[in-house]
């Protein structure tokens, strides 16, 4: 008790320190906004950068309110330290409190009884509001070095709490319960590509999104600049885990689906897998190249056009060679066009002067003129060297069998009709890849009019940049916590513009500092390219389970999924402990993975069990369903709950629900996430959890794709009830 009332004032005055602190910066936003918009430039720019730097800072003091300290050190010399979502000093320069990212908060998740460096005892604080409500010990002792088993989990008590806590239908951060492997994963380097592999619910999410924090953090300095890019498998994904980053006083991150990755372009469907898999594979770019090239046509003769009814000669000869010129700059598709077109129309315009007896030079941009425009110049150019858009050829190209028969040759005929498809259809996510791959081929699709204001504003973007710089130095701002490129991000001439996120999202050409990909499984040796175009200096996080991929073909190893990506340097690493899905269900789940899918999988031990873990009902799900779930939801209480069907059954499940139990399935204030009751199929379920799960039809999920049926039943954190007429021997047993 005393313990508790001492760790009670150490956390009050923590934050009675962040409460000054808020008001401190508070009051500094106000007085320069108070200032006058007025005096130079260089006056205003500073007034902003003042500006800019309070609020981000505020920002991140107003989002580290909840279990702003979790954890106590004590040291070999008798030293203490206070752990923390931030790090926080007195008035003296004195830390009261260290964020958790900062090297010496690493003991406080790596210390084990075998291995305790200078830590004598780690105290887990668990605190509501800002009340402590428990203390949990650690003693990393000599005498205790014996027992290697204690230390496999950290922090027990609050680590279970959290586990066990009813879902809300919003993803939480772990800082206060990270776990030593996990930990090792999270402040890895960032140079090169990092596999991590991990089962169901070892928190691979959680370690990816903790790691970009970490990033932000510990390289704050190239991270901040080019930004952090996050990819995950849907956009109601997305929003399940939306809240963590805020919380960890991050925001500088871009989250996008591989379907949302190209701007201008937004798929949310998947293909059918036959159709993914060619969608998918790298003969793809070789098909993209051919297409491309394909738009460069030399005329078959010599051609006779008619300028202001004057006739010349564009020659077959000519156009090989500026074609061959052109081509050999390595400049994109439509921006090379200029350099193929300008000799020949210099050509076509002595010509034309000739023939008009007129003198060239004296007469040289009228003369010009009346060439460039004339129909015949244009089409007979156009011909040759056709400008287009990416998603106008690969229209062009997937409505014409027999181009594809000529350009897809590495594809048989039932593979290239799996990519036939009419004009005018949605695109999809597996088309994205190979739509980023023309645009990077294609270039910029734009007259010379756009682009000079491209170029301007380019121009006019860097000058805010320097302005910004000069600012920061002038001001002595930053110290880690305001780049030039976020100073300049947010005002310009005209007042606040985008901000880096946003203007990172909108460029297609963006050089990322890190990605990290979830649900990395997912990925075709395609869709791993255009991440690659995204991220020169390699620095990626991909984390995902090959048990869990959708495919029929279950992946042998992440090289062989990875296409390019994978012959460049990649680190593996694994994560062996599930702490979401209870020991019955995860056992469970393996023995009809393994049924339907043999193969040699990463062991994955489960952290917690429950009791009542598998329930089955059996009889057609369209009688019994809406029963069994009415009672599922009366047993759970508060929490979630999923029914999880066949994909062709979705629809028809929801329906059947929507009269009775309707009202549970919306909720007016947050989305379908965190309503109580959805209905979902296998892969929208993907990387999302649940207290409770009902599985209509397990047994026709698994036929389809093992990976689906291991992905459905590892989804709850408590109970598991399938609905079917039928399952094989074993699966429940
Ligand atoms: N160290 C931890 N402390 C507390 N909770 C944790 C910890 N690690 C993971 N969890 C919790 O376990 C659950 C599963 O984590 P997460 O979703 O990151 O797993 P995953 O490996 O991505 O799962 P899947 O393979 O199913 O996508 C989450 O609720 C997460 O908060």
């Amino acid at each position: 008790m005393r313990e508790i009332e001492h760790e009670q004032r150490v956390v009050s005055r923590i934050y009675a320190r962040l409460d000054a602190l808020r008001s401190h910066y508070r009051h500094q936003l106000a007085k320069v906004r108070r200032q006058e918009r007025t005096g130079s430039a260089q006056a205003l720019s500073e007034r902003d950068a003042f500006a800019t730097h309070y609020e981000d800072t505020l920002a991140r003091l107003d989002a580290v309110e909840n279990r702003l300290v979790f954890g106590r050190l004590d040291l070999t010399d008798d030293t203490t330290r206070y752990v923390g979502r931030v790090g926080i000093s007195d008035e003296d320069r004195k830390p009261l409190l260290i964020d958790w990212r900062a090297p010496n908060a690493r003991p406080f998740y790596q210390a084990t009884a075998a291995h305790p460096g200078d830590v004598v005892r780690r105290r887990h604080i668990t605190t509501r509001e800002r009340t402590v409500v428990d203390l949990e010990d650690d003693l990393l002792n000599v005498e205790a070095a014996g027992s290697e088993m204690a230390a496999t989990l950290t922090g027990e008590g609050a680590l279970f709490a959290s586990m066990s806590q009813a879902r809300d239908g919003r993803m939480t951060d772990i800082v206060a319960t990270i776990q030593a492997e996990q930990d090792a994963i999270i402040r890895d380097s960032p140079d090169g590509i990092l596999v991590v592999q991990g089962g169901p619910g070892t928190g691979k999410t959680a370690v990816a999104l903790h790691r970009a924090a970490y990033l932000l953090y510990a390289h704050r300095e190239r991270m901040e600049r080019a930004g952090v890019l996050l990819i995950g498998p849907s956009s109601l994904f997305l929003d399940y885990i939306d809240q963590v980053l805020p919380s960890l006083g991050e925001t500088n991150v871009v989250a996008a689906t591989m379907g949302s990755l190209l701007p201008g372009v937004r798929a949310t469907e998947h293909d059918e897998a036959d159709v993914a898999d060619v969608k998918g594979n790298l003969f793809m770019s070789r098909l993209a190249k051919r297409a491309v090239r394909g738009l460069q046509r030399l005329p078959e003769e010599d051609q006779r056009l008619s300028v202001e009814g004057v006739e010349i000669t564009l020659r077959r000869d000519q156009v090989a060679a500026a074609m061959e010129r052109a081509r050999r700059a390595g400049t994109p598709h439509n921006e090379a066009r200029v350099a193929f077109v300008l000799p020949l129309l210099r050509e076509l315009t002595s010509q034309y002067a000739k023939a008009r007896g007129m003198d060239e030079k004296e007469n040289y941009a009228f003369l010009y003129e009346d060439v460039r425009q004339a129909r015949d110049v244009r089409v007979a150019l156009n011909l040759a060297w056709m400008p287009t858009t990416p998603t106008g050829l690969l229209e062009r190209l997937y409505a014409n069998r027999e181009v594809l028969a000529e350009y897809a040759d590495e594809f048989d005929s039932r593979e290239r009709e799996l990519l036939y498809r009419s004009p005018g259809m949605p695109w999809t996510i597996e088309d994205v890849p190979m739509l980023d791959e023309l645009a990077e081929l294609l270039g910029e699709h734009e007259g010379a009019e756009v682009r000079r204001e491209r170029l301007a504003r380019a121009r006019a973007a860097q000058q805010e940049i320097e302005f910004a710089s000069d600012a920061i130095a002038s001001q002595n701002l930053g110290a880690g916590m305001v780049s030039a490129e976020t100073l300049a991000s947010r005002f310009t001439e005209r007042g606040p513009s985008r901000t880096l996120a946003e203007r990172a999202r909108a460029d297609r050409t963006w050089a990322y500092g890190h990605i990290v990909v979830d649900e990395a499984q997912e990925l075709s040796p395609m869709a791993w390219r255009s991440l690659l175009r995204r991220c020169p200096s390699r620095s990626i996080t991909a984390v995902g389970d090959l048990a869990q991929r959708s495919t029929a073909a279950p992946a042998a190893s992440w090289r062989a999924t990875m296409g390019k990506a994978g012959r460049e340097h990649v680190r593996q690493a694994s994560l062996t402990v599930s702490y979401r899905t209870p020991k019955t269900i995860l056992d469970a789940a393996m023995r009809v993975l393994l049924a339907y899918a043999p193969g040699d999988y990463i062991p994955v031990t489960a952290a917690r069990e429950t009791d009542n873990a598998l329930e089955e009902t059996y009889g057609p799900w369209r009688e019994i369903l809406i029963d069994v779930v009415t009672t599922e939801l009366r047993a759970m209480g508060p929490g979630r709950l999923a029914v999880i069907t066949p994909h062709d059954v979705r629809d028809e499940a929801y329906e059947l629900l929507a009269p009775q139990l309707g009202a549970s399935m919306t909720n007016p204030h947050g989305g379908r996430l965190r309503s109580p009751l959805v209905v979902m199929d296998p892969t929208e379920i993907k990387g999302l959890e649940f207290d409770v799960v009902v599985l209509v039809d397990p047994r026709r999920i698994a036929e389809e794709a093992a990976g689906d049926i291991y992905v459905a039943m590892t989804r709850p954190t408590r109970r598991l009830h399938a609905v079917h007429q039928g399952l094989p021997a074993g699966w429940f047993d």
